[in-house]
């Protein structure tokens, strides 16, 4: 149905629910099998164990945090974001707004940054430390994906870890700061954009939605902020906070796997919420194929119980699609294969 792909509105109900947690020191099997669980009932999970040095985590945070304490006028040199850069409340180009400043990065070190604009005083370090915590990243992602093709008894299970690790991958990593917010209703009773939202729950950071590549891995500091939409459930879909650590990384499951599983894993919904008190990092690092990578369906993934319910379509096709949709939509539902059966027009 094409209806459905419009912006689905959740409402506030916060709910409190003991989320997956991952031993990357565990036993290779088990580790699999929990990481396929996680994504299927989640879409979402912690990892502890990760092997990532903390060393390469806090110099990443030191200048991010350098970054945003910069002068406006400074910042404003970076952006506007086209999509890459500095942007300020404003996210994407269709209208969508948050209480968040962030900077936005590719992750491929061959890709110029305007290192000289993010960093007059020492373009060269910056570039250094961007570069070490994304092939950190790279690195972790890979291995979680490779976990996942094993745990889900793929003939080929480095099909998906390879398509990160590819030279010509298009991944990212997005820093986000979120400073303190008003949050009570008399502060915000002259404020034109108080919904229901802003009123029982804080601020609006960054507004509901999946993440459109493969696989993201997002760290923050000890601030809380991020919610993740639970699976429906008897009781319906609802809120549930994540509890800040700042030694652990978050792992969600992005739409390509969603579309590269048949809908067997969920590319999770989630937002973040800004507080009165503290500021919030978040620093993520979204794992994404070449431009021009297939994505489809994986043949193991299609079985009679579960017929295929992708069409297939390019990474820069998606990307296209993404570009021209709200944050909270639902893009996938664009891609569905019944979609281009019942309105080929809709599918270009
Ligand atoms: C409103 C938008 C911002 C976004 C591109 C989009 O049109 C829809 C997806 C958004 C999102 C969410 C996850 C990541 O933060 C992001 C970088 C991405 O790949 O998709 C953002 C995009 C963005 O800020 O450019
Ligand atoms: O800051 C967060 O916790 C969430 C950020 C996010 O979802 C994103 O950058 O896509
Ligand atoms: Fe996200």
């Amino acid at each position: 149905m094409v209806a459905a792909s419009l912006s689905p509105v959740h409402g506030d109900d916060i709910k409190s629910l003991a989320l997956p947690i991952v031993d990357l020191s565990c036993h290779r099997g088990l580790v699999s099998e929990l990481i396929v669980k996680a994504c299927e009932e989640f879409g979402f999970f912690k990892v502890i164990n990760h092997g990532v040095p903390a060393a390469v985590i806090s110099q990443m945070e030191t200048i991010a945090l350098d970054f945003f304490s910069l002068p406006a006028a400074e910042k404003q040199r970076a952006g506007p974001p086209n999509p890459l850069g500095y942007g300020n409340k404003a996210i994407g180009q269709s209208g969508d707004s948050g209480e968040v400043e962030y900077l936005l990065l590719h992750a491929n070190p061959s890709i110029s940054q305007r290192g000289s604009t993010i960093s007059r005083m020492n373009p060269t370090k910056f570039s250094c430390v961007v570069n070490e915590y994304v092939e950190s990243m790279q690195e972790l992602a890979g291995e979680i994906l490779e976990l996942l093709g094993e745990g889900l008894g793929l003939a080929d299970s480095g099909v998906l870890s390879r398509l990160i690790r590819d030279s010509e991958s298009d991944s990212l990593l997005r820093l986000n700061h979120y400073p303190p917010c008003y949050n009570n209703k008399e502060d915000i009773s002259s404020d034109s954009s108080n919904d229901k939202d802003t009123v029982r729950s804080g601020r609006i950071g960054f507004g509901e939605h999946s993440d459109p590549q493969i696989i993201t891995l997002l760290r923050s500091n000890g601030v809380g902020g991020l919610q993740i939409l639970s699976p429906s459930s008897s009781d319906g879909a609802a809120w549930v906070p994540v509890p800040p650590d700042p030694t652990t990384f978050y792992i969600m499951v992005g739409d390509l796997l969603q579309a590269m599983t048949n809908g067997r894993l969920v590319s999770v919904r989630h937002r973040a919420m800004v507080n009165s008190y503290s500021s919030r990092l978040s620093m993520v690092y979204f794992g994404a194929p070449p431009l021009h990578e297939w994505i489809s369906p994986l043949p193991e993934m299609i079985t009679p119980q579960m017929p295929r319910c992708y069409r297939s379509f390019t990474w820069a096709e998606y990307k296209r699609a993404m570009y021209s949709l709200r944050l909270g939509h639902n893009r996938l539902d664009h891609f569905r294969q019944d979609t281009m059966e019942e309105y080929p027009w809709l599918v270009k």
